[in-house]
C-alpha cells in the first residue's frame, strides 16, 4: 500500500474519530442531565401519590397531577433509552468507526463512502459513516470493480465502483488496510479466521461473503431455508440477518418479535454478544426443551439429548431392549411425521362432543362442576362452530355458572357467620380502596364483603376454568392413539405406555408436538400472533411434526430455518431440495427460497479436506485457504495406550491453545473420560444445563458441542464397533468439524470403516503400540 495513501487514511480516521468522541462526550452529558431530571420527576411523583385522596376535589386534582407526572416520567425514560442506545452505538464506532470504503461514480458525481456498524452524520448532515445495512452499502459486499447496481426506494440505481478498500481498525487506530477487487478480500478474512476461539461468537460484519449476504438481505421470503456445510457461517449469517431486519423494518419490528430456537444453552450464551456488538438488542432465545417444558408444565418432558442417550444405550445393548423401548421404536417414525399431525387435525375437527375428555372441577373434595355438566355445556353450543370456538363458549358458560354460584352463595349462613366473626381491622381490610360514600347502607357494605369472601373461596375454581383444567388433553390424546392405531395389534400397548408415563408425570419427546397441537386445536389456546420472525438453528434435529407445531404456535412468523443434513444426529439425512418441498408443502407456505452454502470457513484447509473426505458427497464442499497441521490420527494397540496418547496430546494442545475440547458420542463416555483425566488436568465436564464455555480442557458429548467451535478438538476411542454406519458418520463429521486449528483422532489398531476410506495423504499417522 502506498504510504501516502495510508497517511491520508490515517488523517481521515483521526478526524472522524475526533468527531465521534466529541459527539459521545456531548451525548453523555445530555444523558446524565436527562437521568437527573427523570429521578427528580420520579421522586416528585412518588411524593404526589402519597397525598391524601379522601376528599373528592383533592383527589381529582391529584389524579390529574399524577397522570401528568406519570407521562413526564414515561417520556423522560423513553428519551433516556434512546440516548442510551445512541451512546452504545457511538461507543462501538469510537473503537472502530468503519471497516470499509467504496468509491463510486454515480451520474457524474464521485463519492467516497465509509461503511461501519452504524451511520454517523456530522453537523452539516454529511454521512461520515454509512450503516452497513444501508442500501448503498450492499455494493461493498456484492460488487467487484466496474458497473454495479444497488436497491433504492425508486428501484435499482446504477453506479460505477472505482475502489474498494478494507480496514482493520482497533481502539481508533488504523492497524492495516487493503485495496481489493474481490467481493470481500482474503487478507482481512484470513486474519479474522486465524484468531483463537473466543468465549463469544464475533460478528462478521466486515467480511460478509456474497452468498451470505443473500441470506442477510432477504426480506421477501416467507420461508428461507439455509442449508450450509459445517462452518459455512449459517449462524453468523442469521444473526447478521436479524440485525439487518431490525434496521430494515425499524418502525414495525422490534427484537421482542423475533424468536431464535437454539440447540443448547451453551450455544445461546455463545452467540449472545453478536447483536449487541452490532448495536442491536438481542432477540428472544429458547431451546426446544425449554419451549416444550414451558408449555407442558407439570410434566417432565423428555429432552432431545435424553432421547439420543437412550438411543445410544439401546444401540449398544440390543439384548436389553424392553417391551416399552420396542413400542417406542415402533411408533417413532409415525409420531414424528406430517401425516400424524394431519390425523390429529382431522381427529380434532371431527371430534364428537360425547368423546370430549372433560373432567370434574373439584374444590375441597367436592365436585363444583362435573364432567357430565361440562359436556352438556359443550353440547349446548352451536354445532356449526369450530371445536375451539365451542370450547371457548363452554368456558364462558362455566364462568357464568360460577358467577351465579357466587351470587347464590353470598347470602348463605356460613358467609354471614364469617362476616360476623371478622375483627375490625379484617373488616376494614375488605373495604380498602372503597370510598365511604360508595355504600348507601350497611347491608350494601356487607354484601360487598360477602361477595369477596365467596369469590376468594372459588378463586381456585376461577383459575381452573381460566387455565382449561377441566379438559384432560392427555386422556384425549390417549383416545386419539386408540383411534389411529385401531388396526394395529399394538394399540393397547401404545396407549398403556403413554398413560403410564403420564401417571409418572413424564412425556416422551415424540408425543410433545402432537399433544400440544391437539390441545391448541381443541381449546383455541397456545398461538402467539405477535412473533414476526422465527429462526430455527440446527433444523436437521427437528422433526417435521415439531416444525408443523412451531408454525402453528407462531402463525404470523416468517421462518428462517438453517441446518446441515450431514450433521444429523437425531433424524434421517434428507436432501436439501426434498427438504424444501416437504417443509413448504406441509407448512403451507408461499414464497419459499433455499440458499445453499458450500464454502467452509471455520477450519483450516487441512481439516476441511479431511472432514470432506468422510462424506459421500464431500466434493461439494470448498475449503478456505488457511493452512495448518494435517489432522493427526493415532492408532493404538489397546485402551491403556489410547489413554497415554490422549494425555500426551492434550498436554501439548493445552500449551498451544486456550480452548481444547474432548468431544464424545455420549454423556457416559464424557463422564468416564473426565474422571480419568481430572487427575492430570483441570477439566470441565459440560452438561446440558451449563451455559458457559470456560478456557482450558472441556469434555462434552457431541449434542452439546452443536454450533460451537474450539481451537483444537480431540476424539478418542474411535473403534470399528462404535463408528461404522451412517448414523455414526453424522456424529463423527459433526465432532471433527468443530475444530478450527487442530484435530486429533485416537483410534484402535484397526481404523473404523468410516476412517478407512480417507486417503492417507490427508492426515498424519502415528502409532502407539
Ligand atoms: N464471512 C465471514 N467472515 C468471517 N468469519 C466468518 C465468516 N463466515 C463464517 N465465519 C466464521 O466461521 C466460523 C463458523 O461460522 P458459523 O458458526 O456461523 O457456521 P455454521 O454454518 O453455523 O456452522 P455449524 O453448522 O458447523 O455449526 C465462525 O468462526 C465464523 O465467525
Amino acid at each position: 500500500m502506498d504510504p501516502l495513501n495510508k497517511q491520508k487514511e490515517q488523517d481521515h480516521l483521526k478526524s472522524v474519530h475526533q468527531e465521534i468522541v466529541q459527539r459521545y462526550d456531548d451525548l453523555t452529558e445530555e444523558y446524565e442531565q436527562a437521568h437527573t431530571e427523570t429521578t427528580l420527576v420520579e421522586n416528585n411523583y412518588t411524593q404526589n401519590t402519597k397525598i391524601n385522596t379522601f376528599e373528592i376535589d383533592d383527589q381529582m386534582e391529584t389524579n390529574a397531577e399524577v397522570q401528568q407526572q406519570k407521562q413526564l416520567v414515561a417520556k423522560n425514560l423513553l428519551s433516556e433509552k434512546i440516548l442510551e442506545q445512541q451512546l452504545h452505538q457511538l461507543n462501538l464506532l469510537k473503537d472502530s468507526p468503519y471497516f470499509g470504503r467504496i468509491d463510486i461514480n454515480e451520474d457524474g458525481d464521485h463519492e467516497k463512502l465509509y461503511i461501519g456498524t452504524s451511520s454517523f452524520i456530522d453537523e452539516n448532515d454529511d454521512f461520515l459513516v454509512y450503516d452497513w445495512r444501508a442500501p448503498i452499502s450492499s455494493i461493498y459486499y456484492n460488487g467487484t470493480l466496474g458497473a454495479v447496481t444497488y436497491d433504492t426506494p425508486r428501484g435499482k440505481q446504477a453506479a460505477e465502483l472505482t475502489k474498494k478498500r478494507q480496514f482493520n481498525i482497533k481502539n481508533g487506530k488504523l492497524i492495516s488496510m487493503f485495496d481489493t477487487n474481490e467481493v470481500v478480500g482474503d487478507e482481512i478474512l484470513q486474519n479474522a479466521l486465524g484468531q483463537n476461539s473466543a468465549e463469544y461468537m464475533q460478528n462478521i460484519v466486515a467480511t460478509i461473503q456474497q452468498e451470505q449476504n443473500a441470506i442477510i438481505r432477504d426480506t421477501t421470503s416467507n420461508l428461507l431455508l439455509v442449508q450450509g456445510v459445517a462452518g459455512s457461517g449459517k449462524t453468523s449469517a442469521i444473526l447478521q440477518r436479524i440485525a439487518y431486519l431490525l434496521y430494515h423494518s425499524r418502525k414495525e419490528l422490534s427484537a421482542e418479535q423475533i424468536v431464535l430456537f437454539s440447540p443448547n444453552l451453551l450455544f445461546s450464551n455463545y452467540i449472545s454478544q453478536v447483536l449487541p456488538s452490532l448495536g442491536e438488542k438481542n432477540m428472544r432465545q429458547v431451546t426446544l426443551a425449554e419451549f416444550l417444558a414451558q408449555r407442558l408444565q407439570g410434566l417432565h418432558v423428555e429432552t432431545l439429548f435424553k432421547a439420543y442417550e437412550n438411543q445410544m444405550t439401546a444401540k449398544a445393548n440390543p439384548h436389553l431392549a424392553t417391551l416399552d423401548t420396542k413400542i417406542t421404536e415402533l411408533t417413532h417414525n409415525a409420531k414424528i411425521s406430517a401425516d400424524f399431525m394431519e390425523q390429529i387435525k382431522h381427529y380434532a375437527t371431527t371430534l364428537n362432543p360425547i368423546d370430549f375428555q372433560f373432567c370434574d372441577i373439584i374444590l375441597d373434595s367436592k365436585i363444583v362442576f362435573s364432567a357430565a355438566q361440562i359436556k352438556e355445556f359443550y353440547a349446548s353450543t352451536a354445532e356449526n362452530l369450530a371445536p375451539q370456538q365451542r370450547f371457548l363458549e363452554t368456558k364462558d358458560l362455566l364462568f357464568k355458572a360460577l358467577k351465579d354460584q357466587v351470587i347464590t352463595e353470598m347470602s348463605s349462613d356460613w358467609v354471614y357467620d364469617q362476616i360476623e366473626s371478622l375483627s375490625d381491622s379484617e373488616y376494614h381490610d375488605y373495604l380498602i380502596g372503597k370510598q365511604r360514600s360508595a355504600f348507601q347502607e350497611i347491608a350494601d357494605e356487607q354484601a360487598y364483603i360477602a361477595k369477596q369472601i365467596v369469590e376468594n373461596k372459588y378463586a381456585k375454581i376461577y383459575d381452573a376454568i381460566y387455565n382449561d383444567f377441566f379438559f384432560d388433553v392427555y386422556a384425549q390424546y390417549a383416545d386419539f392413539l386408540q383411534f389411529v392405531a385401531t388396526d394395529s395389534e399394538a394399540a393397547p400397548l401404545i396407549v398403556r405406555l403413554f398413560n403410564e408415563q403420564i401417571e409418572m408425570h413424564k412425556i416422551a419427546l415424540d408425543d410433545c408436538a402432537p399433544v400440544l397441537y391437539l390441545r391448541d386445536l381443541l381449546t383455541g389456546s397456545g398461538q402467539n400472533h405477535s412473533i414476526a420472525h422465527l429462526f430455527i438453528d440446527e433444523m436437521q434435529d427437528y422433526t417435521l411434526a415439531q416444525l408443523i407445531y412451531l408454525k402453528h404456535a407462531f402463525p404470523n412468523a416468517k421462518l428462517t430455518l438453517l441446518g446441515d443434513s450431514e450433521q444429523a444426529l437425531f433424524n434421517e439425512l434428507v436432501l436439501p431440495a426434498d427438504l424444501l418441498n416437504e417443509i413448504q408443502s406441509n407448512l403451507n407456505i408461499s414464497k419459499a427460497k433455499i440458499v445453499q452454502l458450500k464454502q467452509s470457513y471455520r477450519s483450516t484447509q487441512e481439516i476441511t479436506e479431511f472432514t470432506k473426505a468422510l462424506l459421500p458427497d464431500g466434493d461439494e464442499i470448498t475449503s478456505f485457504a488457511r493452512n495448518g497441521n494435517k489432522p493427526l490420527v493415532i492408532r493404538t494397540s489397546d485402551r491403556k495406550n489410547r489413554d497415554l496418547a490422549l494425555k500426551e496430546q492434550l498436554k501439548s494442545l493445552l500449551k498451544k491453545y486456550p480452548k481444547v475440547a474432548l468431544i464424545t458420542r455420549d454423556l457416559s463416555e464424557s463422564k468416564k473420560l473426565a474422571k480419568k483425566l481430572q487427575v492430570n488436568f483441570p477439566v470441565t465436564l459440560l452438561k446440558d444445563n451449563d451455559r458457559n464455555l470456560p478456557d482450558g480442557l472441556c469434555i462434552l458429548p457431541i449434542y452439546l458441542a452443536k454450533g460451537l467451535e474450539f481451537d483444537a478438538v480431540v476424539m478418542t476411542n474411535l473403534t470399528p464397533e462404535l463408528y461404522q454406519d451412517n448414523h455414526d458418520l453424522g456424529i463423527l463429521y459433526t465432532i471433527c468439524s468443530r475444530a478450527m486449528h487442530e484435530l486429533v483422532l485416537i483410534t484402535s489398531a484397526d481404523l473404523p470403516p468410516l476412517l478407512q476410506k480417507i486417503p492417507f495423504e490427508l492426515y498424519t499417522s502415528e502409532f502407539y503400540f
